[in-house]
């Protein structure tokens, strides 16, 4: 029941030149976002941050094979996509879940779905596995309106991981949870996801979330005719904990850089165009202090070094 998963893939997910368009009311079409190019690495987390309307959550379900898009293709692991696949499980903000089925039927249900030869007792022992893992042991037999709305997002979170997908998508899994929720979640995907290598495109408006979970974040500027404006290589160690993360060299300078984004250039930079800008290859900004440092006051704030996606 275990897929293997080989070593590092620079280009496991490619985003080649996808566009959505929708018919505009008088006619013709708006353009939500066009010639989105993107690679993701195998085991890489990535999010993507942008503001309501960039077309974040048309990118997901054209990942998970949901939606088509309006141009392009997305090649996953030498395959492109063409419809939804048990290889890309979905974690929405709902839960989603079965509403008769207990929490064990209800990641049963996906583990069998995946494995359908495996027998009763194989299917129950995996969909227990997951269910400590996400910390429910004790509630397997509970129906979902029993549950709490973390409790709930759990199960989703255990489902989705039970099928062992080569990607895992969420569309912003945990903003309708309370903080302390969301925080205990938070580092449970990131426990998870690290100590499988699972490949993780996460969407979230909260960059504090960004931050703490993600390997790389991909800042979509303002819809209609969104584009990725650069890919953020979040400089913090990979070993990090969210009550001392604000502590972490690096932290306030990738913090300021997403909040100046979202705040001022997520809207002008389709007018203020990096010179050389080239769709096929977004910006690569690596935050880090300059390679040969003067004697720096001990307060120097770290700029950015803007790279290519080629580097
Ligand atoms: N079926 C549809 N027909 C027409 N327009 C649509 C359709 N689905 C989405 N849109 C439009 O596409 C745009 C992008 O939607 P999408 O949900 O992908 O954005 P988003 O960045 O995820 O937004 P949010 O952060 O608010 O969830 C929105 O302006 C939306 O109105």
């Amino acid at each position: 029941m275990e897929n293997a998963k080989t070593e590092s893939d620079p280009k496991f997910i490619s985003i080649e030149g996808i566009a959505r368009r929708y018919p505009a009311p008088g006619g013709g079409s708006t353009t939500i976002f066009e010639d989105l190019w993107l690679p993701v690495q195998r085991g890489e987390f990535v999010c993507i941050i942008g503001h309501s309307g960039c077309g974040k959550t048309s990118v997901l379900n054209i990942l998970a094979g949901l939606e088509e898009p309006s141009d392009g293709v997305v090649v996953v692991d030498g395959q492109a996509i063409s419809g939804p696949s048990l290889d890309r499980a979905v974690i929405f903000q709902g839960h989603a879940l079965l509403p008769w089925k207990s929490v064990i039927g209800n990641v049963g249900y996906a583990v069998s779905s995946r494995w359908r030869k495996a027998g009763r007792a194989e299917v129950e022992e995996r969909a227990r596995r997951f269910i400590d893992l996400v910390g429910l042991k004790g509630n397997e037999l509970k129906r979902p309106a029993e549950l709490s709305g973390g409790m709930r997002q759990r199960v989703g979170i255990a489902r989705a991981l039970s099928i062992e997908p080569k990607i895992l998508l969420m569309d912003e899994p945990f903003s309708a949870l309370d903080a302390l929720t969301r925080g205990t979640l938070q580092d449970e995907v990131r426990r998870i996801c690290k100590s499988t290598g699972q490949t993780v495109v996460m969407i979230t408006h909260d960059v504090d979330e960004a931050i703490y979970l993600a390997d790389k974040i991909v800042l979509m500027t303002n819809g209609p005719e969104a584009m990725i404006a650069e890919v953020v290589e979040n400089p913090l160690p990979m070993e990090r904990a969210r009550d001392s993360i604000h502590r972490e060299e690096n932290y306030y300078a990738v913090r300021n850089h997403l909040v100046d984004f979202l705040v001022s250039r997520s809207r002008t930079f389709k007018a203020e165009m990096p010179a050389g800008y080239d769709r096929r290859h977004p910006p690569v900004v690596r935050l880090g202090r300059p390679p040969e440092p003067a004697p720096a006051p001990a307060n120097t704030i770290p700029f950015p070094v803007i790279a290519s996606a080629r580097d």
